[in-house]
């Protein structure tokens, strides 16, 4: 046995699990040496298998619990195992609220070097489920059917699905109908190997408050049999759609969306108001997936803002206006920042509809047009970060520690890039003064955060 890895690839061994990865296995040590075993919590007894034993790390099957977590509960969605999109339906959801709590604790420690900062215990909901309100689901054939759902882990076949449980209902609906439809019409499903075929997949979204539904069906080429027929059907059988778009995505990606998209009946855009606020969203623009979670989040950005009504703010990673249009009604101004074209079209729409007029937004990396605008003599009372999961670029960090606004609220998807950037701030003269994860994502290990930093009085 190699002298460093203690236990040998088909050792069956006794372990206790003391911890959970960012994926949702559990953790168990053997002699200091982790070992991820997926479905295993945290206090377990059980026998595992191991099936990789790497230098530094293992991974291991789990064969039989001893003893049993009292937070486990059986998972309610039949196929969890097989689909991977939850990870965590086996843990009870006050479980979860503490493993993500502990998750945020643990990187601030150990990526930012952060001791004794003020987390506070997620922010969770009262029902856990039926909340997302976008799906995009790959689309197959079967037996001469379209089939949708979700790809089994770990591979590229698809697998067909009738609900979501973490789904709003109406979604599901669209997605059954769309696959029915475009069935019934010779629509064929995009074939990956070999690079032919109609459907890619289909994108159902859908306005919590208004009821809107908004679909795309995403092609491999411009064409679509019988593509007419198809949007007759789809309106007269799903109350609620707004709006019918086409996305061509004719690249050999995983990447869902492509460069083109029109809209082939209604609308561009399909609305949805988070509080009093009133959103137009299109098709490629980013919007939170749990409305009701998006306005705990956003109040809590607006509390750490602190606002008087006197401040310029800059609102980085702006999306279609959303936290820019929260802070709008409470600052002197607010600068928005985002790289999506379309989604800034719809944040310039958002702040016409709300009758807001001291809000600008800008088409642009926030790394570019921040330090460009502080070069030009531009600065912020107070800055707002809200950066996809790879967390802040350096460029706008160091812009950020030289325009030195007086606060930064750093919302969060992504505690590890969070931990990073939060560090560089620190370094930078600015303290980490309290973080606040909210439960965004139930049944998954997705954590948000909002963090409030303050400048320090010697900078
Ligand atoms: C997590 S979303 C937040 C959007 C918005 N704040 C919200 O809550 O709806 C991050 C946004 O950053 C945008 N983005 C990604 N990279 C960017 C960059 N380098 N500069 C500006 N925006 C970027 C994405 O298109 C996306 O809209």
């Amino acid at each position: 046995m190699n002298k460093t890895v203690p236990v040998q690839k088909n050792d069956y061994i006794d372990v206790v699990f003391e911890d959970l990865t960012h994926e949702g296995a559990g953790v168990a040590k053997v002699d200091g040496y982790p070992l991820f075993v997926p479905n295993g919590l945290p206090g377990e007894k059980a026998k595992i298998k191991v099936i990789k034993a790497n230098k530094g790390y293992g991974f291991g099957r789990l064969i039989e619990t001893y003893e049993e977590s009292p937070d486990r509960v059986e998972a309610p969605c039949p196929i969890y195992k097989e689909c991977g999109g939850c990870q965590l339906q086996h843990l009870s959801y006050d479980g979860q609220l503490k493993a993500k709590e502990k998750q945020v604790r643990d990187v601030l420690t150990r990526i930012g070097k952060l001791e004794n900062v003020k987390v506070h215990p997620v922010l969770g909901m009262k029902d856990p489920w039926r909340y997302r309100n976008k799906a995009q689901v790959p689309v197959g054939e079967h037996e001469g059917g379209l089939i949708g759902g979700f790809y089994q882990q770990r591979t590229h076949q698809i697998i067909d699905m009738k609900e979501c449980i973490i789904q709003q209902e109406k979604n599901d609906e669209v997605v059954q109908a769309v696959k029915e439809i475009c069935s019934r019409y010779g629509v064929r499903a995009y074939d990956e190997g070999r690079n032919k075929g109609d459907l890619r997949h289909i994108m159902a979204r859908y306005g919590l408050v208004t009821g809107e539904v908004m679909i795309v069906l995403v092609t491999r080429t411009k064409d679509l049999p019988n593509k007419n027929k198809i949007v007759e059907e789809i309106i007269s059988r799903i109350q609620g759609v707004k709006s019918i778009c086409q996305n061509v995505n004719s690249k050999k990606t995983n990447v869902i969306f492509g460069d083109e998209t029109k809209v082939l009946w209604g609308e561009e855009v399909i609305y949805d108001f988070i509080g009093d606020t009133k959103f137009a969203i299109s098709a490629r623009s980013f919007y939170q997936v749990n409305p009701e979670q998006t306005k705990v989040l956003y109040e809590k950005a607006l509390e750490y803002a602190d606002l008087s009504g006197e401040e310029n703010v800059i609102d980085a990673y702006c999306g279609i206006g959303t936290i820019s249009l929260f802070l709008a009604r409470k600052a002197k101004r607010v600068f928005g920042v985002e790289i999506v074209p379309e989604a800034i079209e719809d944040a310039k729409r958002n702040a016409e509809l709300n009758g807001i007029t001291n809000a600008e937004f800008a088409v642009g990396e926030a790394e570019i047009v921040i330090p460009k605008w502080y070069s030009e003599g531009n600065t912020a009372d107070v800055l707002v970060v809200d950066p996809p999961r790879k967390g802040c670029d350096e460029a706008l960090l160091q812009t950020i520690i030289d325009m030195k606004p007086k606060k930064v609220v750093y919302v969060s998807c992504n505690p590890g890039t969070l931990a990073r950037d939060l560090r560089i701030l620190e370094d930078g003269g600015y303290q980490t003064v309290e973080v606040q994860p909210v439960d965004m994502f139930p049944m998954t290990m997705h954590v948000e955060a909002v963090t409030k930093l303050e400048l320090k009085s010697n900078h």
